[in-house]
Parts: C-alpha cells; structure tokens; sequence
C-alpha cells in the first residue's frame, strides 16, 4: 500500500468518487461542526483515497454555507496527506474554454464571511500562503488529467467570489483587469484551511463558461455548468485513477507537512485546552494532549 492517502473534494457535477476499491463510509464527526456530508474511503490502485462531496448530495449547501473548516477537519481526521480539490470554474481568459481544465496556482479572495481558520481562540497561528496550491500536487494531477484525455492548463489565478450570484459585468471586467484567469466560488477559504492543516493543497478547475465578460448572449447560468459539468465530471474520475497509478510508492516529506512548526506565535504552556482539544487533528503532530501521562 502507498503512503499516499489523496482526500478529494467534489465540487459542482462531482458528487461521487467513481469506482474506489472497497469503498465505505466513514463516520467522523468534527470539532468544528458538520462537514457538507458522508465521507468515503476507499483505495484505487494501492492508493487510498477518502471522498467528501463540498455542497453535500444532492447539492445542499450553498458556497456561503459549506463548513469549509469541518470538511478540511475531517479529511485530516481520516489520515489524508494530500488534498485534490475539483471545482467548476468561470473562464475569464479567451483561450480558457469551456470544457478544458485549469491546474489552478494563485488565489485572490472576494469571500466575505466565512470561517477562514482553525485558529484564533486560545491558540494564535500565521501560516504563510504566498503558494496556496502545492507545486508537486498539482504537478502531478496536471499530467493525470493530461493523460485521461483532458486539456489542461498549467496555472491560472482564481478568483473566489462570495456569491451565491453569479457576479456582475463590472466586476467581471474588473477581475480581468486584476490578471485573474478564472473565477468560482469555493477555493477560499478552502485552501487557507487545508495549508493550515498541514495538507499540500491541489485545484483542478474545470471550466464551465465565460462567466459574463464576454458575450451578453452567452452570460453564464447554471443550466450551462450543469451541461458542461455533466459531459467532464468522468474525465475528473479518470484523472484521479490516472493519478493514483503515477503517485511515485514513497511520499517524500513536503515543507507544507510540518508548516504549523514556524507557524504558531501562542507558546505551549499558554494554549487553552478547549483550543487544543480542537486542533487535535489539525495540530496532531503538536498536541500532546496528555504530556504527563505515564505509559
Ligand atoms: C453550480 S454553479 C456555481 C458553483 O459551482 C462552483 O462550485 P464548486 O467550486 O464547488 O465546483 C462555484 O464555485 C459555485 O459554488
Ligand atoms: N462564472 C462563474 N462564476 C463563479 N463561479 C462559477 N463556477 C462556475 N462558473 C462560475
């Protein structure tokens, strides 16, 4: 068995995992609340892999209402080392066409809201997010997506905007004008939490539209994304099995696994022990939760 453990997170149109090896859900609860629904272990090709679907079955939650935090929690919880996020996008480059993919590498936040840390009440930590996506991750699921068929795109900035609403043209315009080549909903605080988590984040975007920059006649609506998403949502899958045959056998470390060491400004002694029963999966490597125990 590899000592991969890939945890995904289905985004719109992908709201199963595909063909796992023994598949079965895994009851966790989180400190942090309810994550957006089951989540599923199972392995494919030697690899483990553990499945939570962001808006829930069936689509429940909005991208305002997802739990990002519970999510990232209970990933972590089940032993996951690396996170691979799917998300349809909005295209606000030409050469972004519906139907290709977009290994994401930048971020720009326009979340409002939302519940972006695991951190702050009783234990104070700065994680450093320059590089929210991990290179070597998204390296990898990059050519995995090459190599089940997709056109992908290596990097891209994305803009996360709050929503639900779709944005308006000026924004639309603006975000352009920003550089950013592509636009959703759901990366943020998505990637905040994983990195603080101590989990090498990946984004592979699927574009479903122009969002509204570009063709009044053509402005973006869910019908279209449902239908694009629908036609690629196999694609993801056959990614993630592409994936897994190519994940080298031995993980070697990433910086990211230990980031939490140069992160946390609150001295030990002073961590509040309601906070550190929290972070006990979070901050597993760090919280000892009973240091004077005798074997
Ligand atoms: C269904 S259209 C808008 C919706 O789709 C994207 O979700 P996800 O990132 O989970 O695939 C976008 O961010 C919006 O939440
Ligand atoms: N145009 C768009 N804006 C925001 N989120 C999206 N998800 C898919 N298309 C989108």
């Amino acid at each position: 068995m590899s000592d991969w453990h890939i945890g995904v997170i289905g985004g719109s149109g992908l709201y199963e995992p595909g063909a796992l090896e023994d598949a079965q859900e895994i009851p966790i609860e989180s400190p942090f609340g309810e994550p957006s629904g089951p989540v599923t272990t199972g392995t494919i090709s030697g690899v483990k892999f553990t499945f939570i679907a962001r808006h829930g079955a069936g689509h429940m939650l909005s991208p305002g209402h997802v739990n990002y935090r519970a999510n990232i929690d209970v990933l972590k919880r089940a032993g996951v080392t690396d996170v691979v996020a799917i998300s349809a996008i909005g295209s606000l480059k030409e050469e972004l066409e519906p139907g290709h993919f977009v290994a994401v590498d930048q971020l720009i936040d326009r979340t409002a809201g939302r519940e972006r840390s695991f951190f702050g009440e009783g234990i104070v930590a700065h994680v450093p997010l320059a590089d929210p996506v991990c290179a070597r991750l998204s390296g990898l699921a990059e050519t995995a997506a090459r190599k089940a068929g997709a056109t992908i795109h290596k990097g891209g900035t994305y803009v996360a905007i709050e929503g639900p609403q779709f944005s308006t043209r000026a924004e639309s315009h603006l975000y352009r004008q920003w550089g950013a080549d592509v636009i959703g909903m759901t990366a943020m605080p998505e990637a905040r939490l994983a990195r603080e988590a101590e989990l090498p984040y990946a984004l592979v975007g699927m574009v479903t539209d122009y969002d509204c920059w570009r063709d009044p006649e053509g402005d973006v609506d869910v019908t279209d994304i449902l239908k694009v998403m629908g036609a690629n949502a196999d694609k993801a899958r056959a990614m993630l099995a592409q994936l897994a045959a190519a994940l080298p056998k031995k993980r070697k470390a990433s910086p990211i696994d230990t980031i939490l060491d140069t992160s946390i400004i609150t001295p030990r002694d002073k961590w509040s022990t309601a906070a550190t029963l929290r972070l006990d999966a979070v901050a597993r490597r760090l919280v000892n939760l009973f240091p004077d125990a005798k074997e």
